[in-house]
């Protein structure tokens, strides 16, 4: 199969930008995940791929799959790529445009200077909606909440103590203090697929540098360590301003770049997040998409 395509990254985190707008191609989970091999396919973290709006009071559909092959909820780097790629492509001329995802509706915002704004809508903390078994747990109480206490199955079974939330999808966050030396690489994997999380979990590794300033690394569920991840930015300032390390505006330096994350918390835990960032294009071409099942 014939694909156009087009490579955006929004702080380094890649995607393979599909346009399903006129036609359905059909990819199987085996054909994402060869668009997103590095040496066989074209490579990205994540595909993301452009459908007509669902239902009125929408003007797309916004779906999601990780480098695995797995389908997702939600993608917030992904979101800003996703505004620019249809304002870009002719498909719409707003610059304001609202997304159906699996996780919700998404108002995404072309600024003038290129960046993008991600009204990312409000963070869940009830653990069965994350989902995360806390059954048997003493939660370790903090600020206005708490944080877990979890063993990995590593050498000496360290127990790490995560704050645990979704933004349509699911993270943990580990606060560190130094995200340089943390280990991402040995203990991403092992939080990303603890048997507490269902169905998996994108793990952030925090460090608080001020009460508006952070760094942060990402194990992404179904994709590894990423150069950014922006809902797992979100999560980490939602994380960190009820756990009381932050103020409600964060400038968060991921590896491949700065995301500023906004959350008014004075206005209640159902006030949505705000995620500033950028969106750039890098190339685009057409691919043979070999047939697999
Ligand atoms: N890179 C993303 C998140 C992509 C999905 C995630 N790996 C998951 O499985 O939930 C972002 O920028 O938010």
């Amino acid at each position: 199969m014939r694909l156009h395509f087009t490579k955006m990254q929004g702080a380094g985190n890649d995607f393979v930008v599909l346009d399903e707008t006129r036609q359905r191609h059909g990819l199987t989970p085996a054909q994402y995940r060869w668009l997103a091999d590095r040496h066989f396919g074209v490579g990205a973290d994540q595909i993301l791929t452009v459908r007509p709006a669902p239902h009125p009071g929408v003007d797309f559909e916004y779906v999601i799959h990780n480098a695995d092959g797995g389908e997702v909820e939600n993608c917030g780097n992904g979101a800003r790529c996703f505004v620019r790629y249809v304002h870009d492509a002719g498909l719409t001329d707003r610059r304001c445009v609202r997304v159906q995802t699996r996780a919700g509706v998404l108002t995404l915002a072309l600024q003038g200077d290129g960046r993008v704004t991600v009204d990312m809508g409000a963070p869940v903390f009830e653990p069965d909606r994350v989902p995360f078994d806390a059954q048997g747990l003493a939660p370790q109480p903090e600020g206005d909440w708490q944080r877990w206490p979890l063993a990995l199955p590593a050498p000496g079974e360290p127990v790490v103590a995560l704050a645990v939330l979704s933004m349509g999808n699911p993270h943990a966050v580990l606060r560190v203090d130094d995200v340089q030396t943390a280990p991402v690489a040995a203990w991403g994997p092992l939080i990303e697929s603890h048997p507490r999380f269902p169905r998996r979990v994108n793990a952030g590794f925090l460090q608080v540098v001020g009460r508006e300033r952070a760094r942060l690394r990402v194990y992404e569920r179904g994709a590894g360590e990423t150069l950014a991840c922006g809902t797992g930015a979100c999560a980490a300032v939602v994380a960190g301003i009820r756990l009381g390390w932050f103020d409600e505006r964060v400038d968060v330096d991921l590896p491949g770049g700065r995301l500023t994350i906004e959350w008014p918390r004075h206005q209640g835990l159902a006030a949505p997040v705000r995620m500033t960032g950028p969106a750039e294009p890098v190339f685009s071409g057409v691919v043979d998409v070999p047939e697999l099942p």
